[in-house]
């Protein structure tokens, strides 16, 4: 029996909540953000790239959220529509809410870092109001990431999006994606992601952001066995906890575990791996493929986009990655740049 159950029948495959911000990559890169005085703008957001991920990879896709009245939040939504999203849920805020902007710093390959700028942000002002239950019905998936957990209304909004996700047998994807600058305090961040999670089919996040979660437990040796376990009493079916270049290990409720590869990269910023991971494996999940395929998918996506100076801009198509994975399969080192360009 398939782990997992995507809906043939729906027409939308895979719905993003959440951000929609703006990145600003540095172009003067290895060196810090104190000396950088140009940089290139893309639609950033860790839903949105992951949601341009899966539309790049040809999946039918949509967006739930709120953009800012105003020309970055005109930029994204263009953006979007290029990129083939269905953008009929994405509203346009009128509160005087600005767009959430992420300055990103690349001070070596090894050392990035982002300067979060997200007081009044369009994207937490998503209210109950906007989520119909209709559209989030006619998705095969729904992704949601943690950021949108830490301010109301946004975060009823999520977990409006969640009832109606379990009501309607759609595949839900949690990235945890935590960011530590929009939330109160650790512990408010721990309960609101731990309840989250209990409604979720594949929980994805790095061994930090579940320590993050494990604030009141007892996993004193960040065991990755630990952590899934507790999932799988709730709706889980696949716990992924990432490790950065040491790669990734997924478990499932069938009591499997599988280590992910890591494929070469000429690492230009790390910022953007996690996304684009995302994008590769849920992708790989819907073709039907097994974990350790999909997690090979998502593994070479993440190296394609960490070998970019973009994020949402440098994910790859499914020939990219094809031609990727054969290349590093045939031991042929030469890493093929996604998105070179800076003007
Ligand atoms: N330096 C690297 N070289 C090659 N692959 C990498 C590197 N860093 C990350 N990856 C790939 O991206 C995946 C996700 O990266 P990770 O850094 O753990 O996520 P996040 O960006 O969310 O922090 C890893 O499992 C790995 O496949
Ligand atoms: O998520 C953001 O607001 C910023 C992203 O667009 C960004 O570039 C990034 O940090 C990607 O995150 P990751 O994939 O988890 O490394």
């Amino acid at each position: 029996m398939n782990l997992l159950n995507f809906d043939s029948r729906k027409p939308m495959d895979f719905i993003a909540i959440g951000r929609l911000c703006i990145d600003l990559n540095a172009n003067e890169i290895n060196r810090p953000m104190e000396e950088s005085v140009t940089f290139t703008k893309y639609v950033g957001g860790s839903p949105a790239n992951i949601a341009i991920g899966m539309s790049r990879l040809g999946l039918k896709t949509g967006f739930i959220g709120r953009v800012a009245d105003d020309q970055m939040g005109r930029f994204i939504l263009n953006y979007l529509k290029k990129n083939q999203i269905d953008t009929s849920n994405v509203i346009t805020d009128q509160s005087g809410s600005v767009t959430g902007l992420a300055f990103t710093e690349i001070k070596s390959p090894t050392d990035c870092s982002i300067l979060l700028y997200r007081d009044n942000v369009a994207d937490l002002k998503l209210e109950p109001g906007d989520i119909s239950e209709e559209y989030i019905k006619n998705a095969k998936t729904l992704l949601i990431s943690g950021t949108a957990l830490a301010k109301s209304p946004s975060r009823e909004a999520v977990f409006l999006a969640l009832d109606y996700a379990r009501k309607h047998d759609v595949v839900v994807f949690f990235d945890l994606d935590y960011r530590p600058y929009t939330w109160t305090s650790p512990e408010e961040t721990a309960v609101y992601y731990n309840l989250a999670a209990e409604k979720c089919d594949v929980i994805i996040g790095t061994r930090e952001e579940f320590d993050m979660m494990e604030r009141f437990e007892q996993n004193p040796n960040h065991d990755d066995s630990f952590t899934a376990q507790k999932w799988f009493a709730y709706h889980a079916k696949i716990v992924v906890i990432k490790h950065g270049k040491n790669g990734s290990i997924a478990y499932t409720k069938r009591g499997e575990s599988f280590e992910g590869t890591v494929f070469p990269a000429k690492v230009i910023k790390t910022f953007g791996a996690g996304d684009s991971y995302a994008a590769g494996f849920i992708y790989g999940l819907m073709q039907g493929w097994d974990i350790p395929r999909s997690m090979e998918y998502g593994a070479a996506a993440a190296s394609i986009v960490i070998s970019s100076h973009s994020c949402s801009e440098a994910m790859p198509t499914a020939g990219q990655i094809d031609n990727y994975i054969q290349k590093c399969k045939n031991g042929e080192l030469t890493v093929e740049f996604a998105d070179t360009t800076r003007e």
